[in-house]
């Protein structure tokens, strides 16, 4: 692919690797959310495990920032991972208060299989070797499953049970939203400069996350 076919290097994935992304994004378990079939204990059981991987995810956005600080010039990418690392803090006491009041005790989760192979996924993202176009389009895509998800879950005709209300909110509010189009763009700028090579490994790194947000929430649903 020429250079210049690449303005939007991330719009060509998601068209390309659509069913794919369908899968992550209208999956079972978050479309049991929005028609309000959802069992609860899938929903706790997500949360706990959740709680892991979000604890996991803080050192992965700060080696991002640490990869933003080296590779770019101006203060907006800084600023915007800077943003979703405050988000993160505020993220974290929300899984503790969430977790009570659904009875979940935080301290005594065991991670499960997936959500440890999640967790290394992140971690060989950590690695200096890594470039930040390849740590900065993952982190865009982990990000935007979410987001995807949830805003639909929040949508006029659904079903979404209350008390599930405020988790879908978090991740399917229009400023995360707003945050995500943020990450796709500083994802798009990188890709559109990087070599072949590296956007190939960073489009492997892309369909690796949704497979792994597939297993996710199979593993939430208690299928796996
Ligand atoms: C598994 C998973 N993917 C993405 C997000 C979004 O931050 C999250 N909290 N958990």
């Amino acid at each position: 692919m020429e250079r210049s076919d690449r303005a939007a290097v991330t719009v060509t994935w998601l068209k390309k690797h659509r069913p794919i992304y369908i899968g992550a994004t209208r999956h079972p378990f978050t479309l049991a959310i929005r028609d309000g079939s959802v069992d609860f204990s899938s929903f706790k059981r997500w949360l706990g495990q959740d709680y892991l991987f979000v604890r996991a995810f803080v050192p992965f956005l700060a080696s991002v920032l640490v990869k933003a600080w080296k590779e770019t010039d101006d203060d907006a990418d800084v600023d915007v991972i800077l943003g979703g690392i405050a988000t993160l803090n505020d993220e974290i006491a929300w899984f503790k208060r969430e977790a009570s009041k659904w009875d979940v005790s935080l301290d005594s989760i065991v991670p499960q299989q997936t959500n440890l192979d999640y967790c290394r996924f992140l971690e060989s993202l950590m690695s200096p070797d890594v470039d930040y176009a390849q740590a900065i389009s993952a982190f865009w895509a982990i990000e935007a499953v979410y987001q995807e998800s949830f805003a639909h879950c929040l949508e006029d005709d659904s079903k979404t049970p209350e008390a599930l209300k405020e988790t879908c909110r978090r991740w399917g509010n229009d400023g995360f939203g707003h945050y995500c189009r943020a990450l796709q763009s500083l994802a798009n700028q990188q890709l559109q400069k990087a070599s072949e090579e590296v956007v190939a490994k960073a489009e492997v790194n892309f369909l690796r996350v949704l497979e792994l947000e597939v297993d996710f929430w199979n593993m939430s649903r208690g299928t796996t």
